[in-house]
C-alpha cells in the first residue's frame, strides 16, 4: 500500500541530550486527518517539525508517497506548516501573504493571482484581500495562514495548534470550517493539539503521545472505549481505574480480583491468571441506583460496588453526582435529570454502581 506519509522508527535527540521523540511509527493514508495529542513536552511539535524539515531527525526515516524526504530542506518537501502564531508578514497585504510561497517558487504574477483569488474566495477573505493582517481578527488571521499554507498545494498540511490563539466560540466555528475544508480538498492533515475535545471532534485517528513515545493510535471513539494503556485511560475521557489481579480469562472476558470484589471487563492486550491488571470503567458506562434496604453489596456479585454520594448538582437538564468508592477513589457521574432526578442522590447517601462487563476494559498494569 502506498501511504501518503510514513514515519518509521523516527527518533529525535536534541544536542543537550534530551530524547524528545523515540521510535515513532505511523502510516497515514491520503486524506486522513491525524491529530497528535498529549501533555506539554511529550514531543508533538518536535515530530511535526521533523516532518516539515525544520528539525533534523536523529534516527529513522520519513517518507512521503514512498520516497524518503529526510534529506530535503523544508521548501523542497511536499508539506506546508501552519504555526500557532500564524507567522504572517505584518507589512504585506493579505493577498501578498497568501501568494508569498508562490512568489518564492517563481510563479508569474498572473499565475499567482489566479491561485490567490481562488483561495480568497474559498476562505471568505475577498473583502479583506488588500488589508494588512494586523488590522484583522484572530479568525481572519487564522484563515490567511491556512490559505498561505494551501497556496503551494502541499500533499500534507501540518498544523501546530492552529486554533490555540482563538477564543472558545471562534474555535468551534473554525474547527467546523477546517474539517469541511480538509474533506473538500482531500489532502492529508496532521494536527498538533493539547485540546482533547478538538482532537476528538476533528480527527480520523489520534496519536496519543507521552514522554516522546506513542501510547496509542486509534480513531477517537476507540480511545474512549478501548484504551490500550493506563496513561491513555487516565488522559482521555473520564474513567475510573482500579487495580487488581487477573483471576480468569474466558474469550475476551476477564475476571479481576480487586479491593472492591470481583470485577469483569473486556480484555485489551495479553492477560493471564495472576497478572497485575487494571480495569477501566468509563463514567458513561456506570449506572447508579440508591442502595436498597438489603445493606452492603454482596462481594459475590460481579460489577456491583457500593459508593457514597459526596455532592449532587443539577445544571440545566444534567445531574452531576460526585461519589466516592470505599477505597476513597472519586467517581464523577452525570446523566439527564430523567435518569438521575434532583434529590434522588442526597449527599452522604449510599448508592450502588453497576456496569456492563462489555463496556469496561481490562489492561495490563504496566
Ligand atoms: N530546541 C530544543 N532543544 C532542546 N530540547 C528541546 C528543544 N525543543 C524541544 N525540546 C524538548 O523536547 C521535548 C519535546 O518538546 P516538544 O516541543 O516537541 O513537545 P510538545 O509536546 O510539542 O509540547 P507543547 O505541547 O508544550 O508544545 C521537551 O522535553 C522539550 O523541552
Amino acid at each position: 500500500m502506498l501511504y501518503d506519509l510514513e514515519l518509521i522508527k523516527v527518533g529525535k535527540i536534541y544536542d543537550n541530550g534530551t530524547p524528545a521523540v523515540v521510535d515513532f511509527d505511523l502510516a497515514v493514508v491520503k486524506g486522513e486527518f491525524i491529530a497528535f495529542l498529549g501533555p506539554s513536552g511529550c514531543g508533538k511539535t518536535t515530530t511535526l517539525r521533523m516532518i516539515a524539515g525544520f528539525e533534523q531527525i536523529s534516527s529513522g526515516t520519513i517518507r512521503v508517497r514512498g520516497s524518503a524526504i529526510n534529506d530535503l530542506p523544508p521548501e523542497r518537501r511536499p508539506t506546508s506548516m501552519i504555526f500557532q502564531n500564524y507567522a504572517l508578514f505584518p507589512h504585506m497585504t493579505v493577498r501578498r501573504n497568501i501568494g508569498y510561497g508562490l512568489e518564492v517558487k517563481g510563479l508569474s504574477a498572473k499565475q499567482r493571482a489566479a491561485k490567490v483569488d481562488h483561495l480568497l474566495a474559498t476562505l471568505s477573505l475577498e473583502d479583506v484581500a488588500d488589508k494588512r493582517p494586523d488590522k484583522l481578527s484572530g479568525g481572519q488571521r487564522q484563515r490567511i495562514a491556512l490559505a498561505r499554507g494551501l497556496a503551494v498545494e502541499p500533499e500534507i498540511l501540518l498544523l501546530d495548534e492552529p486554533l490555540g490563539a482563538l477564543d472558545a466560540n471562534l474555535r468551534k466555528t473554525i474547527q467546523a470550517e477546517l474539517k469541511i475544508l480538509q474533506k473538500t480538498l482531500g489532502i492529508t492533515f496532521v494536527f498538533v493539539t493539547h485540546a482533547q475535545s478538538e482532537a476528538l471532534s476533528l480527527s480520523d485517528r489520534i496519536v496519543v503521545m507521552n514522554q516522546g513515545r506513542i501510547e496509542q493510535i486509534s480513531p477517537p471513539h476507540q480511545l474512549y472505549t478501548r484504551p490500550d494503556t493506563p496513561f491513555v485511560a487516565r488522559f482521555i475521557g473520564r474513567n475510573t481505574i482500579l487495580d487488581g489481579t487477573v483471576k480468569g480469562v474466558v474469550g475476551d472476558q476477564v475476571l479481576l480480583e480487586t479491593a472492591l470484589g470481583s470485577l469483569s471487563g473486556r480484555a485489551n492486550g495479553p492477560l493471564v491468571g495472576g497478572q497485575a491488571a487494571k480495569i477501566v470503567i468509563p463514567a458513561e458506562a456506570m449506572e447508579a441506583r440508591a442502595a436498597g434496604p438489603a445493606g452492603p453489596v454482596s462481594r459475590s456479585s460481579v460489577n456491583v460496588v457500593g459508593a457514597t454520594v459526596r455532592r449532587s448538582d443539577v445544571v440545566g437538564h444534567v445531574s452531576h453526582i460526585a461519589v466516592a468508592l470505599p477505597t476513597g477513589t472519586p467517581v464523577a457521574l452525570e446523566g439527564h435529570v430523567d435518569k438521575y432526578p434532583p434529590d434522588a442522590f442526597p449527599a452522604g447517601g449510599d448508592i450502588v454502581l453497576t456496569w456492563k462487563a462489555a463496556e469496561a476494559t481490562v489492561i495490563p498494569a504496566a
